[in-house]
């Protein structure tokens, strides 16, 4: 079953868009000043969402420059500016919902849409923080929507110490990364030997964050 995803079919007859956030929401502090919330199966009808981003969104993989060698990112990518259309109404749904319930705490919109597409186990996102942007110097959030197949999210203090935290996330689950999350905390998707379905993540940030 590597690289089939295998939707539940109840989900494929609801209606695809995000429930309410509001109270449930669970927020955990972690330490440094960062903390998680995370709102299990917020996407409504996200196997039905999955199957149709897989279809249209025009992916593309990418090579990129480690050391002195050019290596294949291990997943297909595509990410939408501020201000360009995205690939579907949910998408935009679920960007209101989350500027509605985030924006007086986050002080201005999410603006942006990266997705990655992980297509089996050997696709991965190695550890980092998103701070190319004002991550790397300010508080901000990240919000991530996962839709196919769970796989396990990774988060760890960026010195090192600390216990490492896992969420495994797929099907409509929702992970907000908050406060200094981005620069005191990394996080990655590792690699798995298990068979495993594909998953696709949908990341909202504000302007200036990567
Ligand atoms: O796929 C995910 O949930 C994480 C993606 C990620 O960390 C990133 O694109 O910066
Ligand atoms: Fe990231």
């Amino acid at each position: 079953m590597d690289g089939v995803f295998q939707g539940s079919l109840l989900d494929l007859d609801t209606e695809i868009g995000p429930g309410p956030l509001g109270a449930t929401v669970r927020r955990t502090p972690l330490a440094h000043g960062a903390w998680i919330d995370v709102r299990r199966g917020w996407m409504g009808g996200a196997d039905a969402l999955f199957e149709r981003l897989a279809d249209t969104v025009p992916w593309h993989a990418e090579r990129r420059k480690m050391y002195d060698r050019v290596v294949d990112v291990p997943r297909l990518l595509k990410f939408y500016d501020e201000g360009e259309p995205l690939p579907d109404p949910a998408l935009d749904a679920a960007m209101a919902a989350l500027n509605e319930h985030y924006g007086p705490e986050l002080g201005e919109p999410f603006r942006t849409v990266g997705l990655c597409f992980y297509r089996d186990g050997r696709d991965s996102v190695a550890w980092h923080g998103d701070r190319i942007g004002r991550g790397g110097t300010e508080d901000t959030m990240v919000a991530i929507v996962s839709v196919g197949t769970p796989r396990s999210l990774l988060l760890r203090p960026a010195g090192g110490g600390g216990p490492t935290i896992r969420h495994d996330l797929g099907h409509g689950d929702l992970i907000v990364m908050g406060g200094s999350c981005q620069r005191t905390w990394e996080h990655a998707i590792p690699k798995t030997s298990r068979p495993t379905g594909p998953r696709i993540s949908i990341q909202y940030r504000p302007r200036g964050v990567r």
